[in-house]
């Protein structure tokens, strides 16, 4: 009898059912300092104006805007709270205010300090200033509500509450707020050869866990509140057990790894399926093929509650595991807990190198992207670095990944610097400075150069070119690279006339001779480039002649 092993569905087909069968979380009320990163659940309303009182913008001279330049007596000083309350500014009179501080009465502009002399005379009790300018009414004042009208909407329900939305919320003095709750996530890790990552020395046939430290870590992440339900051995009963554990929780999702492709002891999917409803066990995509999603309704102990777990059955190998965690799970737990798009977000990037595609299976290759000076295209962009070999037992494929590129099941080569779409997975603020990435690309290209052409290399010649363009205006993002996607073209299009020559390695330095030099130590280190071409502003052409060059 064959094992089929169910039907194989899209990405995007596997993804439509979960977010179909997901539902946003009831609200909760948290305190303003645990709400951030949670969806708001109602209206916020300014229950006063901001400022409160007429505001001083400068720090400077509350004046009478009609009384114009000349000399005056400063009769109060209004820093902050009460001060110069009950003073009124008379015409030929001011008052000493500064930033945010309120404008007496009286008083209908501010001359700011800049504006003004200060008079040193001691015989006189009464501070005097000299107003320089003619004012208008209204110069330099907040009124009252400016920034903030009494009753206005200042937050709305579904936004997502960030720094600056928490600094809102205690502007109108909101301190306890409602939001969409976050969800509860249970893991458990399955498999006869896991031990805890504790262990110092493995016996035969053990690896530690991986995968649950992984994925509470991500998890956590999330903003979720997580459930460690440790390592349940490849045993039906004791599967069985855990399993009625993590379903008598409060959980609103289950995570478990391993055990549900093909062996003889993958008992996760039929397990998870006894409970609930299963919608799909497979998935045509690389990695995460096998991916067992069961929708489950929970009782708890005492029968009164009946709610909904999603319960998430992700291959074992570690990538596949996280991969699948990035592309199904994320998007489930951003509706529960309210985000109105729970999609990632997706940016066009160009590849640094050429990338082999899987025939059958959609490819989620793990990628660094950085933004770029010049992304191949001549324009600034995103490139996209692989991060290598990419079995899914790997995890070092996933370390420092940014991005997941979709790549197409055509089974050909996409050559380097194609435009692909990637899924941003982790936070882009946090990828290195654009001068550096620049370095280190063409160092690492220098290299990976025989692994990352080893896809097309049956298509192409053996004549390796590198293409330096030495620019301060390109380096710093003060413009386009047009000479070097040019000399790109150039090279590729005489390919055939040089006897094969393909572009491996290009790089764009500021016109300094240490980052020249350093490049080019690193493109001659080795002998994998057979031509350099640099593109140099005239100044330099001395200097980096070969005779000139101490390299
Ligand atoms: N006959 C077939 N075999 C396999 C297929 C298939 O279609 N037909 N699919 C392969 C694919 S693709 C994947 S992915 C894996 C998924 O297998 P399981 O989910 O059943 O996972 P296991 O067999 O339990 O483990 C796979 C691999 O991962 C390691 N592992 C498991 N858990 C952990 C953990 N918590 N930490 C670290 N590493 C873990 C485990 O030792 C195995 O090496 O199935 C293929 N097979
Ligand atoms: O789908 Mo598996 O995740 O390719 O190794």
């Amino acid at each position: 009898m064959k094992h089929t092993g169910g039907t194989m569905i899209s990405a995007d087909e596997a993804l439509q059912i979960v977010l179909r069968v997901a539902q946003r979380l009831p609200p909760v009320a948290l305190p303003l300092h645990d709400a951030l990163g949670k969806v708001l659940a109602e209206d916020i309303l300014a229950c006063d104006p901001s400022p409160p009182y007429p505001a001083s913008i400068k720090d400077g001279y509350a004046v009478v805007a009609s009384d114009g330049p000349g000399e005056y007596p400063v009769i109060t000083e209004s820093r902050a709270g009460n001060d110069g309350v009950g003073v009124t500014v008379t015409p030929g009179t001011v008052a000493y205010v500064t930033t945010g501080g309120p404008i007496p009465d009286g008083a209908d502009a501010v001359v700011q300090v800049e504006d003004t002399e200060k008079i040193d005379d001691s015989s006189v009790e009464t501070k005097r200033v000299r107003i320089l300018v003619q004012t208008n009414k209204g110069v330099d004042i907040r009124p009252v509500g400016f920034d903030i009208k009494k009753g206005a909407i200042v937050l709305k329900c579904g936004e997502r509450l960030g720094a600056s939305e928490i600094g809102l919320l205690a502007t109108v003095g909101v301190t306890m707020v409602k939001v969409y709750r976050m969800p509860t996530i249970a893991v458990l890790s399955t498999g006869d050869e896991l031990v805890e990552p504790t262990t110092s020395f493995l016996g035969r046939g053990q690896i530690r866990d991986s995968n649950r430290a992984m994925l509470l870590a991500a998890a956590t992440q999330q903003q979720c509140k997580v459930l460690d339900l440790g390592i349940a051995r490849d045993e039906k009963d004791e599967l069985e057990r855990v399993l009625d554990k993590a379903f008598s929780a409060e959980i609103d999702i289950l995570l478990t790894s391993g055990g549900v492709s093909m062996g003889d002891r993958d008992f996760v999917e039929p397990l998870l399926e006894k409970r609930g409803t299963l919608h799909f066990n497979k998935i045509c995509m690389k990695p995460g093929k096998p991916l067992t999603f069961v929708e489950i309704t929970s009782q708890t102990a005492e029968n009164i509650r009946s709610e909904k777990i999603l319960a998430f059955g992700l291959p074992g190998n570690p990538v596949s595991c996280l991969v699948g965690f990035h592309i199904f799970v994320v998007p489930a737990i951003h509706v529960l807990a309210g985000w109105k798009n729970p999609h990632p977000l997706r940016v066009q990037v160009h590849l640094h190198e050429a990338l082999k595609t899987d025939p059958i299976r959609l490819e989620y290759h793990r990628a660094i992207i950085r933004w770029n000076v010049n992304d191949g295209s001549g324009s600034p962009g995103f490139v996209a670095e692989s991060t290598g070999n990419q079995i899914s037992s790997r995890l070092l494929s996933m370390k420092s990944a940014n991005a997941l590129l979709e790549l197409p099941a055509t089974g050909s080569v996409i050559p380097a610097g194609t435009s692909v779409t990637a899924i941003v997975i982790a936070d882009l603020g946090s990828t290195d400075a654009i001068e550096s990435s620049v370095l280190e690309s063409a160092a690492s290209q220098h290299r990976d150069s025989s692994r990352k052409l080893s896809t097309n290399d049956s298509q192409h010649g053996d004549f390796r070119v590198a293409i330096l363009t030495v620019s301060d205006t390109v380096a710093l993002g003060g413009g386009p690279d047009r000479s070097g996607p040019r000399a790109v073209t150039v090279v590729n299009s005489s390919s055939e006339r040089l006897g094969g020559a393909r572009v491996v390695s290009t790089a764009v330095v500021p016109d300094d001779v240490s980052k020249i030099k350093e490049v080019l130590q690193r493109w001659s280190d080795v002998d994998s480039m057979d031509l350099i071409l640099t593109l140099v502003p005239y100044s330099r052409w001395n200097w980096l002649h070969p005779k000139g060059c101490d390299s």
